[in-house]
């Protein structure tokens, strides 16, 4: 089974999909917990060169084509081989970031998001987990952790608004996958939700 877990920067879901794992491993599952961009040594690289870039380095058309080389090699070297394998795949972020960030919120690019996403990924998770946060809430948590912003969290409430729009329209575009999960109130009681629903 292949799990993504999406959301707004700080809404908690990388607490998320490592409780969700640690529990199905609990229960006897082979897990493998990776995120995006990275999950695979490549994809790492080209993280470094995404998040912790300087300001505007990078057009959202190129970001686009970035994430999705990123993706690429993810899916080839750790997310196919492990689901091959009858593991569990839980990833923080996959395609659905790429629709909201550089499809929505950084442009009006979504067709081109699609193209990429139909050349060279093609196939999404079982199931996605959005994590629902109000972006003022998720600021708090995020100046509350400490530790440098990424150039994303650095863009500002308005931005985190027009992302969580994005990824609540996720839900009536994908019903079939996509649960949105409120995620107000502490961690265990956000992990119950997302038990609820699986
Ligand atoms: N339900 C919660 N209540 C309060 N704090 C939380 C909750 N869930 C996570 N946190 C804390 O909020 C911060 C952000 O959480 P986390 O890293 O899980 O979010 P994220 O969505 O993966 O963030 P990012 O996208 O910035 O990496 C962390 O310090 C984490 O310990
Ligand atoms: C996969 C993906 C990610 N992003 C952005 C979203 C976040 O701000 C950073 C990743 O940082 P995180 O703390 O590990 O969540 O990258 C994006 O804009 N587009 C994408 O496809």
């Amino acid at each position: 089974m292949f799990i993504s877990f999406e959301g707004i920067d700080g809404c908690g879901k990388s607490t998320q999909a490592r409780l969700l794992a640690d529990a199905l491993r609990a229960e006897g599952r082979a897990v493998v917990l990776t995120r995006e961009p990275g999950g695979s040594p490549g994809a790492e690289e080209i993280r470094r060169l995404l998040v912790e870039g300087a300001g505007e380095r990078w057009s959202a058309e190129t970001e686009c084509l970035l994430f999705t080389a990123a993706r690429r090699d993810h899916l080839e070297r750790t997310i196919r081989p492990a689901l091959a394998a009858g593991q569990t795949v839980v990833t923080d972020r996959f395609a659905d970031s790429t629709r909201v960030y550089q499809g929505a919120a950084r442009g009006d690019l979504r067709a081109l998001v699609d193209r990429m996403h139909d050349l060279a990924i093609g196939v999404e998770p079982d199931l996605t987990f959005v994590i629902d946060l109000d972006p003022a809430t998720a600021l708090g948590r995020g100046i509350a952790r400490g530790g440098a912003e990424d150039r994303f969290e650095s863009l500002g409430l308005d931005f985190q608004r027009r992302l969580a729009q994005g990824f609540r329209a996720l839900a009536q575009e994908f019903p079939a996958r996509v649960r949105l999960i409120d995620g107000s109130g502490v961690a265990d009681d956000v992990a119950a939700r997302i038990r609820a629903a699986l």
